[in-house]
């Protein structure tokens, strides 16, 4: 990013980003699936995914002490099923964030009681991806793989790395497993499109140059990549009551006394992932000159800022994005903010509709080595601007009265940048491009739009090979992915065993 190499997260354990990552378990809104159908997929709406969400999760109510110590508040009716993914709310959280709970009150940002039924906007509690009975993590692992592993049909080989999908390599550490109907890929948003580039799947001139045969011209493998990006306020909060998140790293015996009521009770600060409540936000709620940002955007030559080289396909799959975005901008029911918030005061501030795109290839020079992904994020300035008017909205939050007991301090960017030009310096110099939000390299649309995959999750133009992973969401939509990474895998299931027929 902004011409520096950076670390990018991605889970390298069976189970996936599920086994090592926040455990906060939340959906988007009807509307950003409903985009995705609206790209040219039928049955990737909301309404006919809301029963995948049903299907893997099984929601466990807090209880009422729960309730009211922290302002717990759902919709069970929103969850349904009793499926093998295990949501609920720790028995624990700090005392500061009721205060910054309040301060988005104070903004005039409504409480919903639930955000998991296709209305994720304004602010709300969200579970964590949490065992009620043992306060440990639930994941794909546990909830899919250990309920499956007595099957004969059914082998988890750990150890190995696939290289190539199919293709018979002779040597003693390298096995080949063929397939008799059909190959899943599921190896994420990164390893998913370099696992087709390899096989000779992917943009022909990228193939080329890495000296590996073209089966297929399939210009949007590794394209249209996709992430949360995220600034970072860095605030302290002078008059912070002790305990607070921040003592057990400071304090031994506060460390040591948290595990000890973890390990014997199941409670405490220990049962927390990284937390549970959130405020997801639309553009004219941000921004005030909202409409001239979106005329800009209207009149932008957007594709100027795609990476060179792209196909029309992707382009016009690109402008039909575009299209479906600035309908969201405008709109109050979709948001382009995310802050989540657990009572510490540095606070990461999430772009979840971004215009910028970036691209996932194999190393050309080492086409078996780590793939070479280039996040691009903010390379369209518009992006950019979007940032600009959430740090200002952001910083008005801790300006709250509801704050001030706790006397909120702006360390970084800090109170003297204030001018577009100034924020935008401190948006390059303290961002990440990622949360770990990886997904868009497979994208699920039209082979005229530079999709990869087709709605049934089939690789366009291939027998027999499918993409169940992030890398097959065309859009970007505003939540953690991993409930909606369950939901794909479940409709997939279905897609799966009905052609299997
Ligand atoms: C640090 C972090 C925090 C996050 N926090 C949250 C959160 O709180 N809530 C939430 O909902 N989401 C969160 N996410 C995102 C979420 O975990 C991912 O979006 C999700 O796991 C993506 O699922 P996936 O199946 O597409 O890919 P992954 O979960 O990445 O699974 C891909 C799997 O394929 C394996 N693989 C890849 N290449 C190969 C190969 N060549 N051979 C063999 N195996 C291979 C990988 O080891 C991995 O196990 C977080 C992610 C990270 C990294």
């Amino acid at each position: 990013m902004f011409n520096q190499t950076t670390t990018v997260y991605a889970a390298a354990i069976v189970g996936g980003g599920s086994a090592v990552d926040h455990m906060m378990f939340d959906r988007g809104s009807a509307g950003d699936y409903d985009n995705w159908e609206k790209l040219g997929n039928p049955g990737w709406g909301w309404s006919d995914l809301f029963p995948y969400f049903e299907k893997s999760v099984n929601f466990t109510t807090p209880t009422l002490d729960q309730q009211a110590d922290f302002g717990y508040t759902y919709d069970s009716s929103a969850y349904g099923g009793y499926g093998p993914i295990q949501a609920s709310y720790p028995p624990f959280q700090w005392s500061q964030q009721k205060l910054q709970w309040n301060g988005w009150l104070d903004l005039g940002i409504t409480a919903q009681k639930e955000g998991a039924g296709g209305d994720a906007l304004g602010l709300f509690w969200i579970p964590s991806a949490l065992d009620p009975k043992t306060e440990t993590r639930s994941f794909s692992t546990l909830g899919y793989y250990e309920p499956a592993v007595s099957r004969e049909n059914y082998h988890l080989l750990t150890g190995y790395q696939v290289l190539e999908v199919v293709k018979s390599l002779c040597n003693c550490r390298i096995i080949t497993i063929n397939a008799n109907k059909e190959v899943v890929l599921a190896a994420g948003a990164f390893g998913s499109p370099v696992l087709l580039q390899r096989r000779g799947l992917g943009p022909k001139a990228l193939l080329e140059s890495a000296g590996i045969k073209v089966k297929l011209d399939l210009p949007g493998v590794g394209n249209n990549l996709q992430d949360h990006a995220a600034s970072i306020l860095l605030y302290i909060y002078a008059s912070n009551p002790v305990p607070n998140t921040q003592t057990a790293a400071r304090n031994a015996t506060f460390a040591a006394q948290i595990q000890v009521e973890y390990t014997q009770n199941r409670t405490g600060p220990l049962t927390v992932g990284y937390g549970n409540s959130v405020v997801f936000l639309p553009l004219p709620t941000i921004d005030p000159d909202y409409a001239s940002l979106l005329a800009q955007l209207t009149a932008q030559d957007s594709l100027q800022y795609l990476p060179p080289g792209y196909d029309a396909t992707i382009e016009k799959g690109y402008l039909a994005q575009k299209d479906l975005l600035l309908a969201s901008y405008a709109s109050n029911s979709s948001a382009i903010l995310e802050v989540f918030f657990n009572g510490d005061p540095t606070t990461t501030t999430v772009l979840q509709k971004p215009l910028s795109r970036g691209v996932v290839t194999l190393n050309i020079k080492s086409p078996y080595s780590d793939p070479i992904i280039d996040p691009r994020v903010f390379t369209n300035p518009i992006d950019l601007d979007f940032m600009v008017a959430i740090l200002r909205f952001v910083r008005k939050w801790f300006q709250t009265p509801s704050q001030a007991p706790l006397t909120p301090v702006e360390i970084i960017p800090g109170y003297n940048v204030t001018s577009d030009a100034n924020l935008i310096t401190a948006i390059l110099t303290y961002s990440t491009p990622t949360i770990g939000h990886a997904h868009g390299t497979c994208a699920m649309m039209p082979l005229e739009l530079g999709g990869v995959v087709a709605a049934d999750l089939t690789v366009w133009g291939v027998k027999g090979l499918s993409v169940v992973d992030a890398s097959i969401m065309p859009l970007a939509p505003a939540m953690h992915l991993d409930a909606t990474v369950y939901v794909i895998a479940e409709k997939a299931s279905d897609l799966i065993k009905s052609r299997a027929k």
